[in-house]
Parts: structure tokens; C-alpha cells; sequence
């Protein structure tokens, strides 16, 4: 990583001598000043904090958490996520922009193939974290009577801040279950609709070389890193159970495994149509698919649930 130049450290101190502590984390003047001004406004919001001086402490201490490159939203507890205000806590990774993106087009998507709002729908999100995609879907399917929403993670704090994120934004009806997804995952009882699952998907060898000093200190390992292991339990184990599935990938190789795994079995061949989505930056993000033909009393045409969601194989 480049040093970081003694110009931006004068520039900084030229604006206000707070502001040099975010450059570590920061990297640039431009992104220090943007984040100094999102901790002011946010702090500033607080009763507590109702004199100068209280302000003023409190933004020190802020800044000096992020000198120590503790992420913003662990500082300021919060982070927005589509029509959702999420609750950040450390030991729970803090959604990001990505599965933000593609979480909120497959709610739009559903919306718009759902063939009235009584239609039933079996919704599962594996590795919940804060429940930010589960959460999302309930929160933008609300007109559907009939929409049965779990969401699963191994993490106890994972678990806890679903729960809390779910008084915060209002959100009734969301099963929470704790459990192990790789080594003994719940059986859902009835065919799942939709799967979605945001997996660990780092390489052990990315994590070291290319993630962040700030995601690394800070953000649960457990949350992070991961091989393959989550896309192999969705051929062997989920497969059966489900008639559509929406995977976020970190690389094409993640999806490449599971299409070819499809592709070089002549039963799952005829059955399974996959594709990839790639994120607004053109990075491939999600692997999807969906059963060709729908299962027993299947609630969507999957073929136009998903029709130019991403190119599909
Ligand atoms: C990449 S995070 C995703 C969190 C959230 N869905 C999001 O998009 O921000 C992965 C999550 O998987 C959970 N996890 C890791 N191993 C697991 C396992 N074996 N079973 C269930 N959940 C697991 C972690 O606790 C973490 O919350």
C-alpha cells in the first residue's frame, strides 16, 4: 500500500487538526473530508451530545477509532441498506453496496412476476450476518400476505442483530434460526421458493494479500473467508429442496464450479438452467438458477422471474 504523502498530512492539519486522523484509513484529503462531515452530521444528531464541548469530544473519539481503521459503520452503529436503516455491531460484517444492489432487484423482480399478492412464497437466506438480505425481501414484499421468510446464520451476535434489526425497521414474521448451514442445515419442511445466500467466499490467499487493514482488523474472518465449501452444499445438499437459488460469488470460478457441476451431471443437466449477474461495477456478483420446468406447485415462471437477470449458460 502507498505511504501516505506529508502534502495530504498539511492539507489535512490546513482544514482542521481532526482530519489527518482519518487519512490512514481513508487514503485521500477528498475521502477524509467526505467522512469527517458524514461523523459530524451524524453526531451532531445525537440529544446527548448538547454542548460544544460534548460534540467536539465525541468526534475526536471517533476519529481516532477510525485513526485505529475501525469501519465508519461500526463507529456510527448504523448503515443504510435499500428502505432499511441496519444496526452495524462489531463480530457481524456490515452489508455492503453490492448485495445491496442485486438483493434489491430480485425484490423488485418478485414483485413484478408475483401473480397477485396471496401468492405463496418460501423464502430462505443462508448466512444472514445482519439479516440485510432477509430483512430486505420482508420489508419489500410486505403487500404479500402469504411470504414465509427464514434466515439462518451460525454466529450467535449474527443471530442476535437480526433480531434487533428487525424491531428497528418494524419487520414481524421472519424466522430466525441458529445453525450450521455445512455441517448440520436445518430441513425446511417444504420446498423453498427462492434460496438466497450471501456465503463467506474470500480465498484464504485474497484475504492476506488484497482485503483491507480495516475489513481484516475488524471484520469477522468467520464472515469472510471460504473456498467453495458453501457452493458444494448447495449442489449436494440444497439443490433437492429448492426451485430457485441466488448465490453472491466473489469470483467466476465460484460460479464456474457449480455450472459445471450442473452441466457434467445428465439428471441436474435437464433440470437446472444457471446464470451470472454481474455487479454495477461489471464484476460478476451473483450465480442464479432456477428449475427449467418449476417443482410440484411451484409459485413463479422461474424462466421470467430471472429473464435478463444476468447472462445465463
Ligand atoms: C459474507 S457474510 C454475509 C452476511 C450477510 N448476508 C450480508 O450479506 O451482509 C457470511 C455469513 O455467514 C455466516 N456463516 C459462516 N459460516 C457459516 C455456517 N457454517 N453456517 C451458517 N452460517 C455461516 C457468518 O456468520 C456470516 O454472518
Amino acid at each position: 500500500m502507498p505511504r501516505i504523502s506529508p502534502s495530504s498530512v498539511r492539507a489535512c492539519n490546513r482544514v482542521n487538526r481532526f482530519l489527518r486522523l482519518l487519512l490512514p484509513a481513508c487514503r485521500t484529503v477528498e475521502r477524509s473530508n467526505l467522512e469527517f462531515k458524514w461523523i459530524s452530521n451524524e453526531l451532531s444528531s445525537l440529544e446527548h451530545l448538547n454542548t460544544n464541548r460534548k460534540l467536539r469530544e465525541a468526534i475526536y473519539n471517533a476519529c481516532l477509532q477510525r485513526f485505529r481503521y475501525l469501519p465508519l459503520q461500526y463507529i456510527l452503529g448504523s448503515q443504510p441498506f435499500g428502505s432499511l436503516e441496519l444496526v452495524c455491531r462489531k463480530g457481524v460484517l456490515i452489508p455492503r453496496w453490492e448485495t445491496e444492489e442485486w438483493s434489491y432487484e430480485l425484490a423488485h423482480r418478485i414483485r413484478k412476476n408475483a401473480t397477485n399478492n396471496k401468492q405463496k412464497m418460501v423464502i430462505w437466506d443462508l448466512c444472514s450476518g445482519s439479516g440485510c438480505i432477509a430483512l430486505l425481501l420482508k420489508q419489500e414484499l410486505q403487500a404479500f400476505k402469504d411470504v414465509n421468510i427464514t434466515a439462518l446464520d451460525i454466529s450467535q451476535k449474527a443471530i442476535s442483530l437480526i433480531k434487533r434489526n428487525m424491531a428497528r425497521n418494524g419487520i414481524k414474521d421472519v424466522s430466525v434460526i441458529s445453525a450450521d448451514v455445512l455441517h448440520n442445515p436445518p430441513n425446511p419442511g417444504s420446498m423453498i421458493d427462492i434460496l438466497v445466500c450471501n456465503p463467506p467466499y474470500i480465498s484464504e490467499d485474497s484475504f492476506v494479500k488484497e482485503t483491507s487493514r480495516s475489513v481484516k482488523i475488524h471484520e469477522p474472518r468467520l464472515a469472510l473467508v471460504g473456498d467453495k465449501e458453501f457452493y458444494q452444499n448447495l449442489i449436494e445438499h440444497w439443490l433437492p429442496k429448492i426451485n430457485s437459488f441466488v448465490y453472491e460469488i466473489g469470483d467466476i470460478n465460484q460460479a464456474d464450479f457449480v455450472h459445471n457441476a450442473i452441466i457434467n451431471d445428465t439428471e441436474l443437466n435437464t433440470v437446472w438452467s444457471t446464470g451470472v449477474k454481474r455487479d454495477a461495477n461489471g464484476n460478476p456478483r451473483v450465480l442464479y438458477g432456477f428449475r427449467k420446468n418449476g417443482k410440484n406447485n411451484t409459485s413463479f415462471k422461474y424462466h421470467e422471474l430471472f429473464d435478463n437477470f444476468g447472462k445465463l449458460n
